[in-house]
């Protein structure tokens, strides 16, 4: 990213809302606000090989793992406004396991970047899928988008819920809705 420019960018926008970029409050905002988006757009300089290089192993185990209750922060592409939630990730192993940490640095690598929700759930579900070759794998993400709460239709309390069910997942009602019940129990 090429900070300046950006910067540039933000000095634009200033102006343009009327505001006065000069006064003290907004003096940094726009080297602020290029620095906030290199943060929040990181996801693109990432890269998957690097997140699991060294940390899948093999082992026997083949019961669901999940790792749930993920937060996440992303910003949709229509109007770049944060949309926020929780992902659970399922897969049961097919002679492979992942480091359970590598998992939120996956949703991390796709959440740091203009996203829609759909899209986001089928790249997190794809990545375990291509790496771990598992049995199933299964992705739900439940999200509030700020682009329908503070402008459109301002709705303050509608969760958007998306899914990928992969092998198992997709073909076994039993192991779906196992999945579906453990999501939805409080936690420890
Ligand atoms: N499917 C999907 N839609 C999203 C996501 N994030 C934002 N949107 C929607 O993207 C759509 C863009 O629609 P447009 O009609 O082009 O934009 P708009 O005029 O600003 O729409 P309103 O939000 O209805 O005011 C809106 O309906 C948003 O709610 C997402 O992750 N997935
Ligand atoms: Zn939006």
């Amino acid at each position: 990213m090429d900070r300046k420019a950006v910067e540039n960018a933000v000095l634009t926008i200033l102006n343009e809302i009327g505001e006065d970029p000069s006064r003290e409050g907004l003096k940094r905002t726009p080297h602020r606000v290029a620095k906030a988006y290199e943060y929040l757009t990181q996801g693109y300089n990432k890269k998957i090989e690097d997140i699991l290089n060294g940390a899948i192993f093999e082992e026997k185990y083949d019961e669901m793992v999940i790792v749930k209750d993920i937060d996440f922060y992303s910003m949709c592409e229509h109007h770049m406004l944060p949309f926020y939630g929780k992902v659970h990730i399922a897969y049961i192993p097919n002679g492979k396991i992942v480091g359970l940490s590598k998992l939120p640095r996956i949703v991390d690598a796709y959440a740091r970047r203009l996203q829609v929700q759909e899209r986001m759930t089928q790249q997190i579900a794809d990545t375990i899928e291509e790496y771990l070759s598992p049995a199933g794998v299964a992705v739900v993400i439940e999200a509030y988008h700020m682009c329908m709460m503070m402008r459109g239709v301002e709705k303050q309390n509608s969760i958007t819920t998306t899914s990928a069910m992969h092998g198992v997942f997709s073909e076994d009602t039993r192991t779906r809705s196992e999945f579906l019940n453990l999501i939805a129990q409080k936690r420890i």
